[in-house]
């Protein structure tokens, strides 16, 4: 730019290392249980009430590094804990643990002043242009005001470079003394990228940045970003829960699933050579883009448990089609797999009552398993078969059903390595050379 301004030009770091290094973070929220569940009377306090509060594991014990000039795709459901990850990143929520290290400073040391100028050098940008753009202020007012507020330039030189920032991101200099809402979804997610752009960052956290665009809007401004990466020497962190996106736009892709990153590699490699059944899942449940093939997303079964109390090992394993059979019992790959499907139904219920011989015959071909197992599968359809005393009409059979997925899950998936170790492997690529890293144990 011809306003030239390089903030940081004579600090140094080592290029060839990453711009970022995350270790073990994690941000943990306290959060009340609910109302009258949460009370609890403690005789020791005055009032002799407390409530419970519970933590919200949102993100937990996240490593990863980013280097100098890529974007780090982070796809995951809704909740998964990215924009947790991204605000984190930032110091704009305090790291419960771990340590962030940026140009190999660690953040977590910087306070106040020291680290109110780091922050210029970290911008992010959010989804929702409409409610991040004061509409009180005039266009060029809002791309000057980080400046102003790390006294950067005087009033003519952030003129002047709000107005050559308006026409580096495809609006027209003329439009600075417009209002917002002159200004249509896309125009307006370009103002709050030359916002972010005006105090020269180095790294910026995008949080679903094209999320509420219309999708022929989301290709033109994602190309506008990938042109001002490469002009301003940019890093991004990329958060998106659309795939397509993900893979227009990043160099490298992490997997995110509550609170945990479970795959992270090149974005060719990720794509082409999924290897975490949770990405496996995500990649197949892409819509396709044929009206007649509603309902085509359902490769995902079952709901994301909660992040205040999430599931022991691999946070997947209770969703997962791949679940590793437990050792210690003698059964075939498809007596374990025939038990997996039988567990999942007994656990969600998706069955209606019936005589013991059928559950047989529907889940395991009519013949249980041999050993300790088949006696576990056994005695789990004997508390829901009609003909061993559960209630035809299922009306109030719910704690046989419980006590059914209790020992069945007890005996079985927390006994599986899944449950009992966390999973994290490097593997072997594919496509490119770079890393790829997944956290499942089908690669131990
Ligand atoms: N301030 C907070 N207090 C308590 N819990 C929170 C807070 N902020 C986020 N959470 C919880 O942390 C988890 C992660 O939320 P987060 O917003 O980071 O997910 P996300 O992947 O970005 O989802 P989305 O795409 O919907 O924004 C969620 O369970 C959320 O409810």
């Amino acid at each position: 730019m011809s306003s030239g301004v390089r903030l940081d030009e004579e600090r140094e770091y080592d290029r060839d290392g990453p711009l970022l290094e995350l270790e073990g973070v994690s941000k943990h929220f306290a959060q009340e249980s609910g109302l009258l569940a949460g009370l609890e009377f403690d005789p020791s306090e005055f009032p002799p009430i407390s409530v419970d509060r519970e933590r919200v594991l949102a993100v937990d014990d996240v490593s990863l590094a980013i280097q100098p000039g890529e974007t780090l795709g982070l796809v995951g459901e809704s909740g998964c804990g990215k924009s947790t990850l991204g605000r984190t990143i930032l110091r704009l929520l305090e790291p419960t643990e771990g340590d962030i290290y940026f140009k190999g400073e660690n953040l977590a040391d910087l306070g106040g002043e020291a680290l109110r100028q780091r922050r210029s050098d970290m911008q992010m940008i959010f989804q929702d242009p409409q409610s991040s753009l004061d509409p009180r202020m005039k266009v060029g007012q809002i791309i000057e005001e980080p400046m102003r507020a790390h006294d950067m330039l005087d009033d003519e030189g952030r003129r002047a470079r709000a107005k050559e920032l308006l026409e580096k991101v495809g609006l027209d200099p003329r439009h600075y003394n417009r209002y917002p809402h002159a200004f249509s979804g896309g125009q307006r997610q370009r103002i709050n990228l030359a916002r972010a752009l005006s105090v020269d960052p180095d790294f910026v956290v995008c949080d679903e940045p094209v999320s509420a665009l219309d999708v022929s809007i989301q290709a033109q401004v994602l190309n506008t970003m990938e042109r001002l990466q490469d002009e301003f020497g940019l890093t991004y962190l990329f958060i998106a829960h659309d795939l397509s996106v993900i893979r227009h736009i990043s160099d490298r892709v992490a997997v995110m699933y509550l609170g945990h990153i479970v795959e992270l590699a090149d974005k060719e490699e990720l794509f082409e050579n999924p290897q975490h059944p949770y990405t496996k899942a995500l990649l197949e449940s892409i819509p396709v883009p044929d009206p007649r093939e509603t309902g085509s997303r359902g490769v995902l079964e079952g709901e994301v448990p909660s992040p205040v109390d999430p599931p022991s090992g691999c946070r997947f394993r209770t969703r997962c089609p791949r679940l590793i059979a437990p050792e210690g019992y003698d059964w075939t790959d498809e007596e374990w797999a025939q038990t997996r499907a039988f567990m999942r139904a007994i656990k969600r219920r998706t069955f209606e009552p019936m005589a013991a011989a059928r559950i047989e015959a529907e889940f395991f071909g009519g013949s249980l398993p041999g050993g300790e197992a088949g006696s576990i599968v056994d005695e789990a359809i004997s508390l829901v078969a009609t003909d061993r005393g559960a209630d035809a009409d299922g009306d109030d059979d719910s704690e046989r059903w419980a006590a059914a997925t209790d020992l069945l899950l007890e005996a079985f998936a927390a006994e599986s390595i899944c449950a009992r170790e966390r999973p994290a492997y490097e593997l072997a690529t594919e496509y490119g050379d770079g890393e790829h890293v997944a956290a499942c144990h089908l690669h131990r």
